[in-house]
């Protein structure tokens, strides 16, 4: 007798070996509606879903950034598409991103970079022209190096008032680079009418958005450039950011690439932050709207009320 035959594939092997390509593909709602079809699928979205919360960054970044609920309540993760850089505006809804494949393995990090900007280490970087010995090293290259990439070790860490926050995972000494506010590049026209649509979303949900507009006074004194950038479907670790009232523990420094029309807006440590520390910057004057929504910063000059950007 041959035992050694093989045995053929069944419909739902077919349709397993299929689904694990498909999966990573679709957004937490469909993945809910699809796990309770079969026990196979599933064990197989709950791994997906593993994978999901156990990097933010979608192994885009040198390190992982985790998405951490303590039990606050049932979300695992946030769901957007990622980006390391600014990148241009969508006017319908961005391309589906895969993320959360069982498979994902992470790229080998040991960046070789040169101070000419070039990409070394297989990601986008950026040159930084300003003061390096303010910054301290960017990466694994040495304080000489100009290229700057997210190094740090940070974690998404879930609270009751605030939704999700972005932690620092180890300490951060004062003036280290920690990360750009990567997003959408909006024009103003397209940044006020999804700001519209944000608030309406927002307002008596649990959603947020991440439309951050900086504006960057010019010499002339007379003028001024607004830059809109918006992280709320594609975007990076900085669209957790939360806001304090006191200025937190971030400063917002815009960084020019030679050639560039446009800066980046980057943050850097304003103070040497410990390890577990959240991180924040101020989103602006509060008092602008009175009937925005509740600060719950918690810092002393702490005004009650989240600023709220009058597009
Ligand atoms: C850019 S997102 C920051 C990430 C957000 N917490 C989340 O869960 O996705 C901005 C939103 O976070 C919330 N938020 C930020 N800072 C806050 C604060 N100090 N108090 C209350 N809510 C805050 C507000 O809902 C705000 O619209």
């Amino acid at each position: 007798m041959n035992n050694n035959k093989k045995k053929k594939p069944t419909c739902i092997t077919q349709f397993q070996n299929a689904a694990v390509y498909i999966l990573p593909y679709l957004h937490p709602t469909e993945l809910s509606s699809i796990s309770s079809t079969c026990k196979a699928l599933n064990l197989l979205t709950k791994s997906i879903t593993s994978v999901r919360s156990s990097d933010a960054s979608r192994t885009f970044e040198k390190h992982p950034i985790p998405f951490i609920n303590n039990n606050v309540d049932n979300h695992p993760y946030a769901y957007f598409n990622y980006t390391k850089t600014q990148t241009l505006g969508f006017t319908h809804d961005p391309t589906r991103q895969p993320w959360g494949s069982c498979s994902d393995t992470r790229p080998e990090s040991s960046p070789i970079c040169d101070s000419t900007g070039q990409d070394g280490c297989g990601c986008e970087c950026e040159i930084f022209d300003g003061d390096l010995d303010r910054v301290g090293l960017i990466c694994e290259c040495g304080s000489g190096c100009r290229i700057r990439v997210l190094s740090v070790r940070l974690k998404i860490v879930r609270s009751v008032n605030k939704g999700w926050g972005l932690y620092a995972d180890e300490f951060i000494k004062c003036g280290e680079f920690v990360c750009e506010y990567a997003g959408e590049l909006l024009t103003t026209k397209e940044a006020r009418r999804r700001q519209l649509t944000y608030d309406k979303l927002v307002s008596g949900s649990k959603r947020t958005s991440a439309l951050l507009v900086v504006r960057e006074h010019l010499p002339s004194g007379n003028a001024c450039l607004r830059i809109n950038i918006d992280a709320t479907r594609i975007g990076n670790v900085a669209r957790f950011i939360n806001h304090s009232c006191d200025g937190g523990n971030l400063s917002t420094v815009l960084v020019r690439s030679s050639g560039a029309l446009l800066p980046r807006v980057c943050f850097f440590a304003s103070r040497d932050i410990l390890k577990d520390e959240e991180l924040t910057f101020s989103y602006g004057d509060a008092g602008v709207n009175p009937n925005g929504s509740k600060c719950f910063c918690g810092s002393s000059c702490c005004s009650g009320i989240m600023p709220s950007e009058h597009t």
